[in-house]
């Protein structure tokens, strides 16, 4: 296995294919002046061959992985942390982590290059499309639909039947009681859009 990109974010994932007993032959990073990170060598990306690698893209932004999934000739593979709780129901894409702590509850679909930050609490039927990020302590009720490359705040809570666009973000400790569109940034409680992003 590769880590892609040797941010912060690498080292939750790296501690997860520890405790899962994955090798990890080394992390690739854009950056030179990085050599290793958490004892693992860091190889600049200019020089390494991705061709049939197994990976994981171990970078925050929601945007990157789209742009590298599309880029790169690797096979992608999912790090589920051993104290994550998935209903047997679950479904998980290529690419996507989830960290320790997480709840994923029955009949959840959770799409590819998703980020399911620590301790996340996703209810029944929720859907959550490609290059999400549901950050930390996030709660979704149940039969929530989050769309591509949105970005859930850190303790942000959605309640039941909500349906929040693509490219959205929710700020962290929004409260979200109405549906959000395509490329809103919503913060507060209960959640107003403040802006929307550049498409
Ligand atoms: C393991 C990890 O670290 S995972 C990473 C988790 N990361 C997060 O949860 C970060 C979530 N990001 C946020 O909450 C950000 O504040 C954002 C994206 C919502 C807004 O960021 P920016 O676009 O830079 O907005 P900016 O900081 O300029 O704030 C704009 C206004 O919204 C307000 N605001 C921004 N964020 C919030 C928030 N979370 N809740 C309430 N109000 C907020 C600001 O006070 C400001 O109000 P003002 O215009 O009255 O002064």
């Amino acid at each position: 296995m590769i880590l892609i990109g040797a941010s912060g974010h690498a080292k939750v994932i790296l501690d997860i294919l520890e405790q899962n007993e994955i090798k990890v032959e080394c992390l690739v990073d854009a950056n030179p002046s990085l050599i290793s990170l958490c004892g693992y060598a860091v190889v600049h990306d200019s020089v390494f061959n991705f061709e049939g690698k197994d990976a994981i893209l171990s970078i925050g932004s929601n945007e990157v992985r789209k742009k590298l999934n599309d880029l790169l000739p690797c096979t992608f593979k999912t790090a589920i942390h051993p104290k994550a709780i998935l209903d047997k129901t679950v479904k998980v894409g290529e690419g996507t982590v989830v960290m320790a702590g997480v709840v994923l509850n029955r009949d959840v679909a959770v799409g590819k290059h998703v980020i399911i930050n620590t301790s996340a609490s996703v209810d029944h039927d929720n859907h959550i499309k490609d290059y999400v990020h549901i950050s930390p302590n996030a709660t979704l009720c149940g039969t929530v639909t989050v769309g591509e490359g949105t970005h859930i705040g850190a303790g942000a809570t959605i309640i039941p039947n909500i349906s929040i666009g693509k490219w959205a973000i929710i700020g962290a400790g929004a409260v979200v009681i109405s549906d959000i569109p395509d490329f809103a940034v919503a913060v507060g409680n209960p959640a107003r859009i403040i802006k929307y992003i550049n498409e």
